[in-house]
């Protein structure tokens, strides 16, 4: 499928999405977002893709909602419209893994965008933020709450009141990313991780990514009881026997759908 605002690119079971609006900083504008929601449902189907990384430019993965398309907005617009609503949705819908690969400016709608994935790989240039403060809103797809959830109350509430940015260092400290590394190498390394996880057993892959992104949707006692079905249920599949058979017979396992 062609597309005007994002780079798609398929190999080794990895889908590679790329924002590509180098003009305005990978701002997130309605197309881009619309495109991005077709790239995904494409990915989740497609069979050659197990594993999906989302990136950006060395100088920004996303720099925000774009301020342009924002502007001549009200309230009736954004509410009948549920601006970025749904769009958000089709990220934390998608079953397969994806990883944000970050580097540069990773602000506003741009956090919000890389929380939403499953984890975060950043470059050492990477500048986490939400200012939306500045242009008398606040954040609206996640970053009050999730930013909340992953670095704490103190820091987020810092953060969300002077939109201040945080480097690669203290996101990596507060725990908002996986992993460093250098900017020149970022891709490299996230698309080895992206390729290891594809080839690991797929169904056992989502239940593992459905039970930890579970942990910040309910309490522990219905979080454990999730993880232990999930558990229990993967004894039903072929890649079950066929990975600890592979252990004791001390080869590679070869899992159902390779
Ligand atoms: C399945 C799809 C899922 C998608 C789900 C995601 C939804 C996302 C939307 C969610 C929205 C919820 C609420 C969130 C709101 C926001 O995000 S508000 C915006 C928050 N971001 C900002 O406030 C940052 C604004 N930008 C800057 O402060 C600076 O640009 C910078 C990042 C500090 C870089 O400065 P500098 O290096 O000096 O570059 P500039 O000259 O400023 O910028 C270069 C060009 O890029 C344009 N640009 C930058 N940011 C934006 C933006 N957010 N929107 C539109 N355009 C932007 C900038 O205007 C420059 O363009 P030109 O003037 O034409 O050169």
């Amino acid at each position: 499928m062609a597309y005007q605002t994002i780079i798609v690119e398929i190999e080794d079971y990895v889908a590679l999405i790329r924002l590509n609006r180098p003009e305005a900083l990978n701002a997130l504008n309605s197309q881009l977002m619309r495109e991005l929601g077709e790239a995904l449902t494409e990915a989740d189907r497609n069979e050659k893709v197990r594993c999906i990384v989302l990136t950006g430019s060395e100088k920004a993965f996303a720099a925000g909602a774009d301020i342009k398309e924002m502007s001549t907005k009200n309230f009736v617009d954004v509410y009948t419209e549920n601006l970025f609503g749904d769009e958000i949705e089709r990220i934390t819908a998608t079953r397969k893994p994806i990883i944000a690969a970050v580097s540069g400016y990773t602000l506003g709608g741009g956090c919000e965008l890389a929380m939403a994935c499953d984890f975060i790989i950043c470059a050492d240039n990477a500048k986490f933020g939400q200012p939306e403060i500045n242009l008398g809103v606040m954040a609206g797809i996640g970053g009050t709450q999730r930013l909340t959830r992953f670095v704490g109350k103190s820091k987020s509430m810092e953060m969300h009141l002077t939109g201040r940015f945080m480097d690669a260092v203290e996101a990596e400290r507060a725990g908002l990313v996986s992993r460093i590394v250098p900017a020149s190498k970022l891709l490299p390394e996230v698309m080895a991780v992206a390729r290891k996880i594809a080839e690991k057993s797929q169904i056992a892959v989502v239940a593992a990514k459905e039970a930890v992104n579970r942990a910040y949707e309910t309490t522990l006692s219905e979080g454990l009881l999730f993880e232990r079905r999930n558990f229990q249920a993967l004894f039903a599949t072929e890649d079950q026997k066929e990975g600890m058979a592979a252990f004791l017979e001390k080869r590679e396992p070869q899992f159902r759908d390779k």
